[in-house]
């Protein structure tokens, strides 16, 4: 009767006949949703419809009411989030997840040493302390965080916390992420200038991302998934999913008439090129 569901072939990430009550509350109804690797994922959807539920249930925040969740071909559901991450799954967790009063780069530093699971170890060998010293840097370069190397976090400017929750992400070397609202509350230029940002630093990982910026979702997203009421309403390309009439009634024309002025003064990340990244700098380097 039960026979042993399988993973599609070479997913990155695949939800199969996922649900999650809360009580007698459902939250998330039968979502079913396969992410090929190198896929970036924007979910999207109305104030309530599940979307931070379903990153709960994918790093093992909390377990599934029923239904499976694999990362690349492995059962992940029901485990817990320090298994899921060492598997391969990163998941930002804003800035909260900084230690405030820690550097810019013992922040970056410290999430590295715990990838490799050497912790702040005083018997660790001199050469593996070299190589993580010196990833450390290159991140930070990346991150355009190397102004601010010795500054405590709390001291950053918004949108330098922001670069530095990213790059804690990154520094699990993890080959799916999810972010969640990675741009919430920077302006419009420093949106554009992190999108840019992560555009360049998650190139070839598979990435889901929770957002309600329309100018961030349809400049960085390959694919968009749709949750209304905890259900998947569409999971297509950006230009299918904004013309899918269903989509329009339930959810998107009403934020895109809104957000539209927004994504036309935003330029998109082929039109912003090299002089997108550039300008970062100008955001990150904010005191
Ligand atoms: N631990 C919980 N116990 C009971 N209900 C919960 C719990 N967590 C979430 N919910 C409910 O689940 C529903 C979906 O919440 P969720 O935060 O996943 O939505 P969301 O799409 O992320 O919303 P938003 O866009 O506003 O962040 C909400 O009605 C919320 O009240």
């Amino acid at each position: 009767m039960n026979s042993q569901p399988s993973p599609p072939a070479g997913a990155a990430l695949a939800l199969a006949g996922l649900n999650k009550s809360f009580g007698p509350a459902q939250i998330i109804r039968d979502l079913s949703l396969t992410v090929a690797a190198g896929e970036r994922v924007a979910i999207i959807g109305p104030n309530g419809a599940g979307k931070s539920t379903l990153f709960d249930l994918i790093s093992g925040r909390s377990a599934p009411s029923s239904g499976q969740i694999w990362l690349a071909g492995q059962r992940i559901d029901g485990k817990k989030p320090f298994e899921i991450n060492r598997l391969g799954l990163a998941r930002s967790f804003q800035i909260s997840q900084l230690f405030p009063t820690l550097s810019v780069f013992d922040n970056l530093r410290c999430a590295m040493l715990w990838r490799q699971g050497l912790g702040y170890n005083f018997w660790r060998s001199l050469a593996s302390l070299t190589d993580t010293n010196t990833r450390t840097q290159n991140l930070m370069q990346q991150l355009q965080l190397e102004s601010v190397a010795h500054l405590p976090a709390q001291q950053l400017s918004y949108a330098q916390q922001r670069a530095l929750e990213l790059g804690l992400t990154l520094a699990s070397d993890a080959p799916v992420l999810l972010l969640d609202e990675p741009t919430a509350g920077m302006s419009r230029s420093e949106t554009s200038q992190f999108m840019a940002l992560i555009d360049t630093l998650t190139r070839g990982k598979t990435l889901l991302m929770v957002e309600h910026d329309m100018s961030v979702v349809f400049g960085l997203a390959t694919k968009i998934a749709v949750l209304v009421q905890g259900q998947l309403l569409a999971f297509d390309s950006p230009e299918a999913v904004r013309n899918n009439p269903l989509v329009q009634q339930a959810y998107l024309g009403a934020v895109l008439s809104t957000a539209e002025s927004a994504v036309a003064l935003t330029p998109t990340l082929s039109q912003m090129g090299r002089g997108g990244e550039q300008s970062l700098r100008d955001v990150t380097s904010k005191a």
